[in-house]
């Protein structure tokens, strides 16, 4: 049978802090668990309020945190045994992250072109400059740029949504089965927003790739979400289908989000009328 994509099984992280007079420790993620089928491209959202632990199990994903206990398999191999050199690039060219600001991912006095030149070079067994050209231009096709349209320009010469979608597409020059994006739009103007949000949703259903979406935003959560787990002070609350979980919401955190998205769909009701962007709500 062919393994899942991802399983997290059971995970823990405790962050110690102090000596040994005054030792503090922080259950920043409890007993979490969930699974991606290998199958099913999906956009699951991990949803909670700031300190909730979104952070630490994403980077316990991406493999640069280990957990204290449990244990997390991409494709069957636990992520523990990934050591190597050569075994951390290829887990890292089939999982990627895409981060909060995309201004602190680029530096701003390195032309935007040169990382995605360097993606290819590092991830991909491309033999000429033209092979690599032509990799860069497909991967800037996916998120509607062109290699035509980036060559030469510095991060200050971009909005914050051409560089998040410039970042992306760094992401996809490997042909990645899953992105996880923390925080991805949430320093992006609020005009720009939906374009990011509705590319996730493209490279799902046209590419195959699943999305770990991380935020503390509901509108975002629930425009684009299949499945989402809800996290309160390290621990899932609650989770499951999407629309399921919001139509009928268990959790006190679950129902004060339900509150915030009616009065969300509200606000889109509202924008319909105007032809403006949807308003987003924030959990507090
Ligand atoms: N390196 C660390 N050392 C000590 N404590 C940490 C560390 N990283 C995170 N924490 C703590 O773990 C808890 C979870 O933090 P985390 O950043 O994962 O939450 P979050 O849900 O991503 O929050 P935010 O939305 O504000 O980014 C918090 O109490 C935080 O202070």
């Amino acid at each position: 049978m062919r393994p899942n994509l991802l399983d997290v099984e059971h995970v823990n992280k405790t962050f110690t802090r102090g000596g040994f007079v005054s030792r503090r420790a922080t259950h920043a993620v409890s007993d979490v668990s969930f699974s991606l089928a290998a199958d099913k491209p999906e956009v699951f959202t991990i949803i909670g309020e700031s300190g909730s632990g979104k952070t630490t199990l994403a980077g316990m994903i991406l493999n640069s945190l280990a957990p204290t206990s449990g244990q997390i398999r991409f494709r069957g191999e636990n992520l523990r045994n990934i050591r190597s050199r050569r075994a951390r690039i290829d887990f890292m060219s089939h999982v990627q992250a895409i981060f909060q600001n995309p201004f602190d991912a680029f530096n701003p006095l390195k032309r935007v072109d040169r990382y995605l030149f360097s993606a290819a070079n590092r991830f991909m067994e491309c033999r000429t400059f033209d092979e690599t050209a032509d990799r860069v231009d497909e991967s800037l096709h996916k998120v509607g740029l062109s290699l035509a349209e980036v060559r030469g320009r510095y991060p200050h010469e971009m909005s914050g949504g051409q560089l998040q979608r410039v970042a992306i597409a760094r992401a996809l020059v490997s042909s990645p089965s899953l992105i996880v994006a923390d925080e991805p739009v949430s320093m992006i103007d609020a005009s720009l927003r939906m374009t990011v949000i509705n590319l996730f949703k493209k490279l799902r259903d046209e590419f195959g790739v699943s999305i770990i979406y991380i935020t503390h935003d509901l509108a975002t959560a629930y425009y684009i979400s299949d499945r989402l787990i809800i996290m309160q002070k390290g621990k899932v609350v609650e989770g499951g289908d999407a629309r399921t979980v919001l139509a009928a919401p268990q959790h006190p955190y679950s129902i004060k989000l339900r509150q915030a998205v009616l009065s969300v769909d509200d606000a889109w009701r509202d924008d319909s009328v105007t032809g403006g962007i949807p308003a987003t709500a924030t959990a507090t």
